[in-house]
């Protein structure tokens, strides 16, 4: 069994603070967009967040609080795998919630865990298939650190792959101009809604 989770920790410093999966473009909150990618090619979803999880209720979907605080994204990644293991799955596709523009069929380009997105020659490590199992590696990793370790690090570590994918759907939004960019390409387009929410 596969099940997702969707990356929305983290400061958005570069955006001026906020929750950057909850900016709308094209009509839908960058989540939406995540969403309406994602839902059926995992059996369940869960969201990674920290503070108050009812910002995100709308979503129907678990949200899951970083074990690990101040240590960047692979504790939400470890927040998902150990959710994962509960739910019995064996892979944990993870997505972050800033990348709106995945495409439909992510978790078949990726073929089988661990595989890491690449796009133009750069990584998109948060665009990855996790193995459940690897697990503990990570929490190792997470309980000796003093800062946030580097999510290539743990890929690598785990014998990450890297797969391929077409130009600009790994496009995500990290400034106001990238933002003002996304929201220039989504313009005029119908942009399916999610199938919840
Ligand atoms: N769970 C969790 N997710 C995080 C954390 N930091 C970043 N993320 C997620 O990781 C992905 C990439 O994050 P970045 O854009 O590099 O960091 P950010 O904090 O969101 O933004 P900046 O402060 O502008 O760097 C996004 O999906 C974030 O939601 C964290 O501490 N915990």
């Amino acid at each position: 069994m596969k099940v997702g989770l969707i990356l929305a920790g983290g400061l958005a410093s570069r955006m001026g603070g906020g929750d950057k999966p909850l900016l709308m473009a094209g009509g839908h909150t960058l989540l939406e967009h995540v969403l309406a990618r994602l839902e059926a090619q995992v059996d369940r979803l869960a969201i990674s967040a920290n503070g108050d999880p009812a910002r995100f209720s709308v979503f129907g979907m678990p949200v899951l609080a970083d074990e690990f605080a101040d240590m960047g994204p692979l504790s939400g990644v470890l927040a998902g795998l150990d959710w994962a293991a509960g739910q019995g799955a064996e892979i944990l596709v993870t997505v972050p919630g800033d990348t709106p523009l995945i495409p439909h069929d992510l978790v078949e380009r990726l073929g089988s865990a661990p595989a890491h997105a690449a796009s133009g020659g750069r990584m998109h490590w948060l665009v990855g298939m996790w193995p459940v199992a690897s697990r503990r590696v990570l929490r190792d990793m997470l309980a000796v650190a003093s800062r946030g370790p580097r999510v290539s690090d743990y890929a690598r570590a785990i014998g990450a792959r890297a797969e391929e994918l077409p130009a600009g759907s790994l496009d995500n939004v990290n400034t106001p101009d990238d933002l003002a960019r996304l929201r220039a390409r989504l313009d005029g387009t119908s942009t399916p809604g999610p199938a919840r929410g």
